[in-house]
């Protein structure tokens, strides 16, 4: 039997896993394009390190520096290329393939398009069909509220994720990111688990697991 015949096979046994997974900060290096395009486009205004970032919204803390810089950045952020040319976060293309492989798993991927979105949302599909194809665009959910989105797993790296829906049917994987990285266990969401890295396979597949013996 071929893997996708035993995959329909079981959605009359059990249902699959269903994995969503964020984009940016998790499968591409937003913060750190961030902040190169940044310092190439205004040399002469203060910079933030990746080891100074702190809270979700890089353009909060800018715009805490000075009020205009806010603006600045979301020029930067919403300008052409800017999504496109985010490199792959070091093992993300590799980990989802094989996750979305694994029997009785299936993955979306889902993000948050800016609000400037004319670049943005466009890109982030040719971003997808450049590292996995053009097939996996089925697998595209663009949202700003991710909470009514239905699944077992998010992983993300925000870790204030809020929408309409109060209690959300997924349980967060809280990925890694410069932001996050110093907030302490008890202030991440209930029920989180960390992930530092792709490359770290051994934890991102035990959670894989553990999950899909919940279900
Ligand atoms: C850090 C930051 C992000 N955004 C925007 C940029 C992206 O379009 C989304 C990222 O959302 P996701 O949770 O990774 O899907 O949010 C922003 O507007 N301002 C920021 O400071
Ligand atoms: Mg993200």
């Amino acid at each position: 039997m071929s893997r996708s015949n035993k995959k329909t096979k079981r959605l009359w046994e059990t249902r699959n896993l269903r994995v969503l997974v964020d984009m940016d900060c998790v499968l591409a290096d937003f913060e750190g394009s961030l902040l190169k395009k940044w310092k190439e486009r205004y040399p002469n205004e203060p910079h933030i390190a990746l080891e100074e970032r702190r809270g979700f919204y890089v353009t909060k803390q800018y715009g805490d520096i000075r009020e205009d810089l806010k603006s600045k950045i979301i020029e930067v952020l919403s300008s052409e290329g800017f999504f496109r040319e985010l490199p792959p976060i070091e093992g993300a293309i590799d980990a989802i393939k094989e996750i979305s492989s694994m029997e009785g798993v299936e993955v979306f991927i889902c993000t948050a398009p800016l609000k400037e979105y004319q670049h943005c949302a466009v890109e982030k599909y040719e971003w997808i069909e450049k590292y996995f194809g053009r097939d996996w665009l089925a697998r595209v959910i663009l949202t700003r509220d991710k909470t009514v989105i239905s699944a077992d797993l998010l992983i993300d790296d925000r870790t204030d994720i809020t929408g309409a829906e109060k209690n959300p049917s997924w349980r967060q994987v809280v990925f890694t990111a410069c932001h996050n990285k110093h907030t302490p266990s008890n202030l991440l969401p209930k029920h989180s688990v960390r992930l530092e890295s792709w490359l770290d396979s051994d934890t991102w597949k035990q959670i894989i697991e553990d999950a899909k013996k919940k279900l």
